[in-house]
């Protein structure tokens, strides 16, 4: 398969080129930016258009030694010009934030830490907008649902906002309802959006300001794809009502899922990361609940339980109403869940491990392999 050119070229700046990254290019190297990837190529926005460009034999020696190697959606690429005027992507320059699906999605030194084996979903993401309806059915928002999304977000190293969506839903009881998930976000902004009228989008926007990157974590049917069509002022994503009355036929553009926005900025839109939920909090969770943080800090004993100790700093706020109890409980679940997570994967990823040694020993005793 040849390099085919779909598109125009982009200029690098409205892709989020900028000197910082231009500093770490390999020098003879073209920058790109990854829009998409499939097995063994990827698809690039560049200075020459939208092109697949196939993976260097240096770029899938890596990935073989670690997955986390392996380009997606999101990172700068450094493309060879090969002599045929291809194109091979040859490196990759080093990610700035991550999300990681099983193993570690620190950000450490200026690259992710070269002992994990998780894979990457997406990279380079500057913001990361927490998604949560203000009505789903006949409940108000679920903030036990922004925590957890609000620490996958702090994982990746992104700045997470919330986003209380469909803020038409609910009439006088949405200056309540935004102090009440204020509460549940503390340090993180917390704005109140309507796609349908555009109320709040601008705000949303102004978080793209500078050619920043974005992710809409959130349920099914929280508005997602409603909101980044809203934010593009254009039909990017098909939203729930497009699939109900017709479905087909309306998604004529190349699959993308990295969306530069027409007023600037960009959506990353991945079916991996709309899968997720069930991947790493890690340090995350302590992000979430940093006022719990900062209270226990004040608890007699240094290994305060906050169950019955006496001097628990942390249960003297639940008394005295300035920390919602559910703040505690929902901190107690994430925690348990961080940490039976962190050991479900690595137990995974060692079964993963064991499997691809079977496969390489099963090859290695297959009848006629190295002899003449
Ligand atoms: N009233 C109201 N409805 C909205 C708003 N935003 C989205 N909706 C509706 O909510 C439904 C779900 O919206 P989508 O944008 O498809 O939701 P999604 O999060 O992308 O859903 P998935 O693709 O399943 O993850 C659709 O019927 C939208 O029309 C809003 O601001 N107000
Ligand atoms: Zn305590």
């Amino acid at each position: 398969m040849s390099s085919s050119n779909f598109s125009t070229s982009f200029e690098l700046s409205s892709l989020g080129w900028n000197d910082s990254l231009a500093a770490e290019l390999p020098a003879g190297l073209l920058p790109a930016r990854v829009a998409r990837v499939d097995r063994g190529a990827a698809e690039v926005l560049c200075a020459d258009g939208h092109l697949q460009v196939h993976y260097s034999a240096h770029v899938r020696r890596a990935a073989a030694a670690d997955p986390v190697a392996l380009p997606c959606v999101g990172d700068w690429a450094a493309l060879r010009r090969l002599p045929e005027g291809r194109f091979e992507l040859e490196a990759l320059l080093p990610r700035r934030t991550a999300f990681v699906r099983g193993g570690v999605g620190r950000v450490s030194r200026g690259g992710l830490s070269g002992d994990s084996q998780g894979q990457v979903l997406a990279a380079n993401v500057d913001v990361v907008f927490v998604a949560e309806p203000a009505l789903h059915s006949t409940d108000t928002a679920d903030l036990g649902r922004i925590e957890r999304l609000l620490a996958l977000a702090w994982e990746s190293g992104a700045l997470p906002v919330v986003l209380v969506t469909k803020s038409d839903l609910v009439g006088d009881g949405l200056d309540f309802l935004m102090r009440e998930v204020a509460s549940a976000a503390p340090g993180v902004d917390v704005h109140a959006v309507c796609s349908v009228s555009g109320e709040g989008v601008d705000i949303v926007r102004g978080h793209l300001e500078g050619t920043r990157t974005a992710v809409v974590l959130g349920a099914s049917g929280a508005g997602k794809s409603t909101l980044v069509n809203a934010l593009a002022g254009e039909q990017v994503m098909e939203t729930q009502q497009v699939r109900a009355s017709d479905g087909r036929g309306r998604h004529t553009t190349v699959h993308r899922e990295l969306i530069p926005l027409r007023d600037g900025g960009l959506v990353i839109d991945t079916p991996g990361i709309r899968r997720i939920g069930l991947y790493d909090m890690g340090e995350g969770v302590d992000m979430v609940f940093s006022d719990i943080e900062e209270l226990a800090e004040r608890c007699r004993f240094a290994d305060c339980g906050h169950d019955s100790e006496p001097g628990c700093a942390v249960i003297a706020a639940i008394e005295d109403g300035s920390l919602p109890e559910r703040r505690l409980e929902s901190w107690n679940k994430l925690q348990r869940e961080a940490a039976w997570m962190a050991s479900r994967s690595d137990a995974r990823l060692r079964k993963e491990l064991q499997n691809k040694w079977k496969i390489i020993h099963k090859e290695m005793r297959k009848p006629g392999r190295n002899r003449p």
